[in-house]
């Protein structure tokens, strides 16, 4: 079966706006991506509505909390029957392994299960607030490390960083990539941007786009020219 590489990341704030739009896609051109916004407004009801749509749905909440709240609320989200959810990294060894045991334990144990390392909205200056001494490809490679040793399924970075990663780690290990802009589109808060084509060929598993295409006068055209551009 085709596997859609491109993930839409659906943030709207108005329903009526994002479901117009999901009914000009079909699920062969590329999965769903619903995040804080779209989840605090509309709720699970919209996540199932996208499903029983056919489309295969990240659930993007970047859960962060402790062990036992972060494999309850992935537990619910696995339940849910999204195609993928995410934890932060950062939260750590035992975090990450309850979320894991948890999926594996519901309804849905296919559900797969990554982990953000450094956000794409990050450079340098802005990690050392956080994190010093490291630079962000360091920082991602040694979260990348503490996500396999926990057993998920991959992390979100940027796509900078896959050349280094697949170095390290299979092309079974996901590496699920915001930031993504073609050419000539805007930035925007993304700091650590690649095009489609260069991502694909870095080792990128999924893209993950938004703006460029929801923001678009002709979402559809934009995502077809995507598709092409790393298919063709
Ligand atoms: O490191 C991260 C993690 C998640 N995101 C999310 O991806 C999309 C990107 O949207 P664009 O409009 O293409 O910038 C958005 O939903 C973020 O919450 C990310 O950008 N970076």
């Amino acid at each position: 079966m085709h596997d859609p590489r491109v993930i839409v990341a659906l943030d709207y704030d108005n329903k009526d706006t994002a479901l117009a739009f999901v009914d000009k896609l079909d699920s062969s051109l590329c999965k769903l991506k619903v995040g804080k916004e779209m989840f605090t407004l509309f709720g699970p009801e919209f996540v199932k509505a996208l499903i029983a749509k056919g489309f295969d749905v990240f659930l993007d909440l970047k859960f962060h909390d402790i062990p036992n709240t972060v494999a309850k609320a992935c537990r619910a989200a696995a339940e849910l029957g999204v195609w993928m959810v995410n934890v932060h990294a950062s939260g750590g060894l035992p975090m990450m392994q309850a979320a894991k045991e948890a999926i594996a334990t519901s309804s849905n144990p296919q559900t797969k299960l990554i982990a953000v390392t450094v956000l794409t909205s990050m450079d340098e200056a802005q990690l050392a607030d956080v994190v010093s001494g490291v630079t962000p490809e360091q920082q991602v490679l040694r979260l990348a490390a503490l996500t396999e040793k926990a057993g998920l399924d991959g992390i979100v970075c940027s796509a900078q960083e896959a050349s280094a990663l697949r170095e390290k780690h299979s092309d079974d290990f996901l590496l699920v990539t915001p930031g993504i802009r073609p050419v000539g589109a805007d930035a925007g808060d993304q700091k650590r941007v690649m095009t489609p084509p260069d991502a694909m060929k870095a080792g990128v598993s999924y893209l993950v786009m938004g703006r460029p295409i929801t923001k678009a006068e002709d979402p559809i055209a934009v995502l077809k020219a995507v598709n092409a551009s790393i298919n063709g």
